[in-house]
């Protein structure tokens, strides 16, 4: 197995890092989407560009409403800095409905995101808030699976996306690997079938299958359970890592591995926020000194 470093490469003062795009929506409580990937992605050392997708009404009780981003606004947003500034792989979280899918969709092919392009694309297919709160209109499924899966170099849902998506509901290893398989088969590249909850309440297996070197690749990767409420934002801080580490020209399994350290460490630092969840916690990475350098 390849060693993976816990942190990745940063730039030295006065040079362009690697660049990532967010395509996703707000959270005001600032725990889960773009809030959570631009702490995240700014704390592993690269520069997040944003397409904001939808703009929430949310703190840690839960999401009382949303205001989405007309679609020609958002895939403008993705055309401006890619062609200006140029990324190493992009993410999609939130993305609130069809019109946004398919928008979304057709600028990333036209941009080489995704599907055989050269940028790697991240789906985190986000269909709910933690508290049960709808993020993606229900008619909306059907593009999910049909447009933007297929475009996915890795697509990463938890239990109860994977159970709106493929209708497989994920009890044991077995419905799990089933689960990846019928996202394989939708288009995407590689599935990622997280485990949070699976199995027994001391573990968080996540089960990754795809192509990778001579045939199918299976990686199960596994972390004792954090004792924490406060999870929110998990599934973003893991897939903002993937991303980072894609950008940086990691296999997706290696990614993986990065990923599942660096949100491992978040929930070990999460913190209380509010009267509900508070979030996975990237500022670790800033914990100590501050020592002058000139
Ligand atoms: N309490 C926990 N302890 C350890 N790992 C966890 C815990 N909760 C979630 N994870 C891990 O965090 C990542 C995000 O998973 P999950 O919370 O299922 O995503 P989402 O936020 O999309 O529901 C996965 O790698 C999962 O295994
Ligand atoms: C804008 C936005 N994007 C994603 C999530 C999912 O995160 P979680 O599952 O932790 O609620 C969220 N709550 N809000």
């Amino acid at each position: 197995m390849t060693e993976t470093p816990a942190l990745l490469p940063t730039a030295p003062d006065g040079a362009t890092p690697v660049r990532v795009l967010t395509i996703a929506g707000s959270d005001s409580g600032g725990g889960a989407g773009i809030q959570a990937d631009m702490r995240s992605f700014a704390l592993m050392g690269v520069h997040a560009c944003v397409a904001v997708t939808a703009v929430t009404v949310q703190n840690s009780t839960g999401v009382s409403g949303y205001q989405a981003i007309d679609p020609p606004i958002v895939a403008d947003q993705i055309r401006a800095v890619v062609t200006d500034i140029g990324i190493g792989a992009a993410k999609t979280g939130m993305l609130a409905s069809s019109a946004i899918i398919n928008a979304v969709v057709s600028t990333c092919a036209d941009l080489g995101i995704g599907g055989d392009g050269d940028i790697p694309l991240v789906v985190d297919p986000v269909c709910a808030s933690m508290h049960g709160d709808p993020l993606l209109a229900a008619d909306a499924l059907d593009d999910l699976r049909a447009a933007l899966i297929p475009r996915a170099t890795i697509v990463t849902p938890n239990l109860d996306e994977v159970r709106l998506i493929t209708g497989i509901d994920v009890v044991d290893e077995k419905t799990q690997r089933a689960a990846a398989r019928a996202l394989l088969d939708l288009g995407a590249r590689w599935a990622l079938v997280k485990g949070g909850h699976l199995r027994s309440s001391d573990r968080s297996p996540d089960l990754l299958l795809g192509a990778g070197g001579s045939g199918e690749t299976e990686l199960e990767i596994d972390h004792e359970r954090i004792d924490t409420g406060h999870d929110h934002g998990a599934g973003d801080t893991l897939a903002a890592a993937l991303t980072a580490a894609l950008a940086h020209g990691y296999s997706v399994p290696d990614a993986l591995r990065f990923a599942k350290g660096w949100v491992t460490r978040c929930l070990i630092a999460a913190y209380p926020l509010g009267a509900g969840h508070g979030p996975v916690n990237p500022l670790w990475r800033v914990a100590g000194d501050f020592p002058p350098t000139r």
